[in-house]
């Protein structure tokens, strides 16, 4: 799952709940927060509007004209990538829990064996929740089309002089990295936006090493002096990590070496 770009709090998604809230049983580690009522389904709408109120406290400095123009822009994304089942996944025969309804809703359906469904099927029937998103990709779409879909927008504002925050949100296995990062053979949004970065700055790069960033968003000028330093401590670092390199693989040539001996000897070889 991929929220961007901008910030979530809690329940990002809306939610038409089918259940009875009594009947619905809140894990431990949220049993002592109080939900606020809902009535009726709740989409994206609703909480982007919510959160944008809490936004305009911290942009209160911002002039009228300013806050409209940036309330007319959709200034939150909440986007959803659904996964494709891994081969595992597939050997173990997994449910299809998740069915997208259109470009923005999904349905989720709780796993038949699961406690839960099995306590609230018996009072309400089977426990099915409605989730919208700004826009919601399937198990079929591409690292590129997820890219071009979600993210290529925010970096180009990025590269106008905009803040942009773009983050992933998930279960462990949901995907994020993957998602971020990628594989070798198809990169993920992070090496695509460095991409897209080092593309609009292209001919325009400094061609010297004689600067060193300070503190975050400082930086100094080396004297060329400084700069002969500076490459001698890369390369012993560069150095060092080779023999620390070398050094583990063969400890761990030796550890298989020992492994294969004792195997010998248990088999009388
Ligand atoms: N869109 C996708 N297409 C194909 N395989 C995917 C996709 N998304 C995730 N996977 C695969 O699903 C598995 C879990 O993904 P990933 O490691 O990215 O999850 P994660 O959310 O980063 O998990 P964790 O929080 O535990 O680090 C990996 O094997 C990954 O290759």
């Amino acid at each position: 799952m991929v929220a961007m770009p901008g910030q979530s709090k809690g329940d990002v998604t809306g939610m038409e709940p089918v259940l009875d809230k009594a009947t619905i049983i809140r894990p431990s580690y949220i049993a002592s927060i109080e939900l606020s009522p809902r009535n009726g389904p709740v989409n994206v709408e609703d909480l982007k509007a919510d959160l944008s109120d809490e936004f305009s406290l911290v942009s209160s400095n911002l002039d009228i004209s300013q806050r409209n123009s940036l309330d007319s822009k959709e200034h939150i994304q909440v986007c959803l990538r659904i996964r494709p089942f891994t081969a595992s996944e597939k050997e173990n025969e997994s449910q299809d829990c998740v069915s997208i309804q259109d470009s923005t809703s999904i349905i989720l359906k709780g796993p038949k064996n699961s406690m839960i469904c099995q306590r609230s099927e018996k009072n309400v029937g089977q426990m099915v929740q409605k989730f919208t998103f700004s826009r919601v990709f399937g198990p079929e779409t591409t690292q590129e089309e997820f890219f071009d879909g979600t993210v290529k927008q925010p970096v180009q504002d990025f590269l106008e002089g905009h803040n942009r925050l773009i983050f992933t949100y998930g279960v462990t296995n949901a995907g994020k990295t993957y998602t971020f990062q990628g594989t070798e053979a198809d990169i993920g949004i992070l090496p695509r936006t460095m991409d897209m970065l080092f593309k609009s700055i292209h001919g325009k790069l400094y061609p010297d090493m004689d600067f060193k960033p300070l503190r975050c968003k400082d930086y100094i000028r080396l004297t060329k002096e400084q700069v002969r330093e500076e490459i001698a401590v890369k390369n012993s670092i560069l150095r060092l990590m080779k023999e620390v390199r070398q050094q583990s693989n063969m400890d761990v040539a030796k550890c298989l070496d020992m492994e294969t001996c004792r195997n010998e000897k248990e088999d009388g070889i």
